[in-house]
């Protein structure tokens, strides 16, 4: 099943157009990595598939998403911003929030069971009971995530989930999207770290000015992709196995 389908999609903010035409099929149980320089619509493109931003031409599972209640679609898909604001609350609370979808006036067994467990899953069950607002960066970077996945959702979106994660947390993070697929779910996320989204994702779409501009797995990257998109000079070379892009010091084009 297609977990989500774009079909020509615009998006105009302030009368400029941000989003020019997309056309994107997700199946069920793919992990794909949206990459493009700053300003290209990644972040756009993420919230119009969330439902975050009216627009036409997206589905969900087969179902466009305004037939979708926002509780119906919160069941299925979740998404991680790029930043969230902490509130008076403590990291449990936040979390449970995630299970709003699911519950009546009071959080039941199974809520509170599930909010333990995703709290446990994401080494953070020591900051239960603390204030959110009172996190690092890179913590309450967490929360957002262990909130998304209390969700149970069957698609995750995350918008740049590695910001503000030290270099363990940045793998931890995306060790826990890569299980999420293996256990049937769908990741979409937007990342800027190349080499990260390269060892964990199975597909890259990379978007320029509004438009995907390639789409595929790890065959796709090539020198000239780089030069194309960044306008970058790059080498790739392996390193146990797996490719990493080195950008080159006189990187500039003519
Ligand atoms: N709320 C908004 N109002 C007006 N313009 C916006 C708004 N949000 C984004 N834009 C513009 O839309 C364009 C695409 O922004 P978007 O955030 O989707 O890009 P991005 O590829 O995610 O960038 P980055 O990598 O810097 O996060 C940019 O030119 C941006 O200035």
């Amino acid at each position: 099943m297609k977990a989500v389908k774009v079909k020509g999609l615009y998006f105009t903010y302030n009368g400029s157009d941000v989003l020019k035409g997309i056309t994107l099929e997700v199946e069920e149980g793919e992990f794909v990595a949206i990459l493009g320089p700053n300003g290209a619509g990644k972040s756009t493109l993420l919230k119009c598939i969330a439902g975050l931003l009216q627009c036409s031409g997206v589905e969900v599972l087969e179902r466009s998403i305004q037939e979708y209640s926002r509780d119906e679609l919160a069941k299925l898909l979740a998404y991680v911003p790029q930043r969230i604001i902490p509130g008076f609350m403590t990291v449990f609370d936040m979390v449970l929030l995630g299970r709003r979808p699911y519950m009546g006036l009071r959080p039941s067994r199974r809520d509170i069971e599930v909010v333990t467990s995703t709290l446990k899953k994401l080494d953070i069950s020591h900051l239960a009971l603390k204030h959110s607002n009172r996190l690092s960066g890179g913590e309450l970077q967490k929360v957002s995530i262990a909130r998304a996945l209390a969700q149970e959702p069957k698609i995750l979106l995350m918008d740049e989930p590695t910001n503000n994660l030290d270099l363990k947390s940045q793998l931890d993070v995306m060790e826990i999207a890569k299980n999420f697929v293996s256990s049937g779910g769908t990741s979409i996320i937007v990342m800027h770290d190349v080499n990260l989204a390269l060892r964990f994702a199975e597909r890259f779409i990379f978007m320029k000015n509004g438009e995907i501009v390639a789409d595929g797995g790890k065959e796709i990257l090539k020198p000239r992709l780089f030069e194309e998109v960044y306008g970058v000079k790059v080498v790739i070379h392996e390193v146990s196995g797996v490719p990493v892009v080195i950008p080159l010091h006189k990187h500039s084009l003519p």
